[in-house]
């Protein structure tokens, strides 16, 4: 697909500003958002996640609780996260219908849930969190004299119907945004939703966790939106999550390949997919601090002034290795078709591979919106052991080095490998591409690697 970035002499160029969860927290977090949007009048579109924790409580809903007393203190908590907000608005009438029955609705689906869940009703009971907090946003821009509108983006982010981890549809969002939402930029901001969804029969999808990052580079590319702004509680991008090496320093600019990178090997600041509706369409993608937006953040663009060999270090946790042994594999064809022949039959999306002469390691794709470490399907086991010894193993993660020409720069993965002497990765992966090296580690070796490693490397 490609259509030129409109920034024409007609139109004026739209930001789309994105919100997560802590920058919608609760009232005060809500506020600083409001400010940051009404200092830039170029924002028309803003899209938030769900109160901080939100999602997390609806998440263990629709996994079935079936204790009643438990199921209720849950559902209280979620009253109080968004009562609290209520009680701080000077005018909560025009919204306290709508957010009742919201809260409403999360009850009725819970108790479903602990009945039968399913991938569908999950989508259906946690897509409440992003329907309740832009209420609740919308509420607070217009108490702060902003003309918001909120808008329901099921509206317009039609994806397909693989619940918990739906595919947008890219064509279609834009037919369909350019339709209902254009006529409102005119004379609005208009609220809406991250992360959620819905397939052609109007039944509610989300995008995964995490997923109001991708919604919201989704929605920059359906308007030709000249700038993405993600607004998260740290400013910007880091050579590693701060939360594991304090010493982890702000990146001011880096391109979209290396930070395509980091996201999909788990810096957890911007979700996997996001990058890739900003590159199709190249948006450039700017990260900052709704805490703090005049400690400024990262820019992502196409070119960027410094390609360092080492950029940053990223952690992705609750990976499955799944180890095939054959002695069949040994100078013989087809044994590898077969495996993937196999996993393609029972939708066994695969992420990392290495292969020797006897065996093939593989590590299977993240999880949907449920949560949990990937499983592999009783089929798929049972059918691959027909075939070859099969070994399952869990409670690891992968820990990734991002940087440039890393496989083509004599001696750069030596400090790497020095590190890994006193741990016992499972797997490593190197050279496949030049912007990355990546090892599998046991999960109580995870952050003891990573601190090690960014030690070495960045401090
Ligand atoms: N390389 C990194 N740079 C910055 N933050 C990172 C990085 N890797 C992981 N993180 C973590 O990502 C967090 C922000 O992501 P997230 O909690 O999903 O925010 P939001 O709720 O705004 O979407 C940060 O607080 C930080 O701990
Ligand atoms: N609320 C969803 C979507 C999301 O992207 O949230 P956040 O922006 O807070 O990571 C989740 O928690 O998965």
């Amino acid at each position: 697909m490609s259509h030129v970035n409109h920034n024409s002499a007609t139109s004026p160029p739209l930001t789309v500003a994105k919100f997560g969860g802590t920058s919608v927290a609760d009232f005060s977090a809500m506020s600083r958002s409001t400010a940051i949007i009404q200092n830039n009048p170029q924002t028309r579109l803003v899209l938030i996640s769900a109160c901080s924790g939100v999602t997390n409580i609806l998440v263990e809903l629709a996994n079935g609780v079936t204790d009643s007393v438990h199921r209720l203190a849950l559902l209280t908590r979620l009253t109080d996260i968004h009562q609290s907000v209520i009680s701080q608005l000077q005018q909560p009438s025009p919204i306290l219908e709508a957010v009742n029955s919201l809260l409403d609705q999360i009850a009725t689906l819970a108790e479903q849930a602990a009945l039968h869940t399913s991938a569908e009703l999950t989508d259906q009971l946690v897509a409440n969190g992003e329907l309740l907090s832009t209420h609740l946003f919308t509420q607070i821009m217009i108490e702060q004299g902003i003309n918001a509108v909120r808008f329901d983006i099921r509206d317009v982010m039609r994806t397909d119907s693989h619940f918990g981890r739906a595919i947008p549809q890219p064509e279609v969002i834009r037919q369909l945004s350019q339709q209902a939402l254009n006529p409102l930029f005119a004379n609005h901001v208009v609220v809406s939703q991250g992360f959620i969804g819905s397939d052609a029969e109007g039944k509610t999808t989300t995008l995964g966790r995490g997923g109001s990052d991708y919604s919201a580079a989704l929605m920059a590319e359906a308007i030709d939106a000249a700038t993405l702004e993600i607004w998260t509680d740290i400013p910007g991008m880091y050579t590693t999550d701060p939360r594991i090496a304090p010493k982890a320093k702000p990146i001011k600019e880096i391109s979209f390949s290396e930070a395509y990178e980091m996201a999909n090997f788990g810096a957890k600041i911007l979700h996997p997919s996001t990058l890739r509706p900003a590159i199709r369409q190249q948006i450039p993608v700017f990260v900052g601090s709704s805490k703090a937006p005049e400690l400024g953040g990262t820019w992502i663009r196409e070119s960027v002034s410094a390609a360092p060999l080492f950029r940053a270090l990223a952690l992705r946790c609750n990976q499955t290795m799944v180890t095939l042994t054959s002695l069949n594999m040994f100078h013989a064809y087809g044994f590898l078709a077969e495996v993937f022949r196999i996993l393609a039959e029972h939708k066994v999306s695969v992420d990392l591979i290495t292969t020797s002469e006897v065996s093939v390691s593989l590590t299977l794709d993240q999880t949907d919106t449920s949560g949990g470490t990937p499983k592999l399907p009783q089929g798929a086991l049972e059918d691959l052991t027909k075939l070859c010894r099969v070994e399952v193993e869990q409670d690891l993660c992968l820990v990734a080095l991002i940087g440039n020409q890393m496989s083509n720069t004599k001696g750069s993965v030596s400090k790497v490998f020095n590190t890994l002497e006193d741990f016992n990765p499972r797997m490593i992966c190197y050279g496949a591409s030049p912007h990355n090296l990546c090892f599998l580690v046991k999960e109580h070796d995870a952050k003891p690697v990573v601190k090690e490693l960014h030690r070495k490397i960045f401090e």
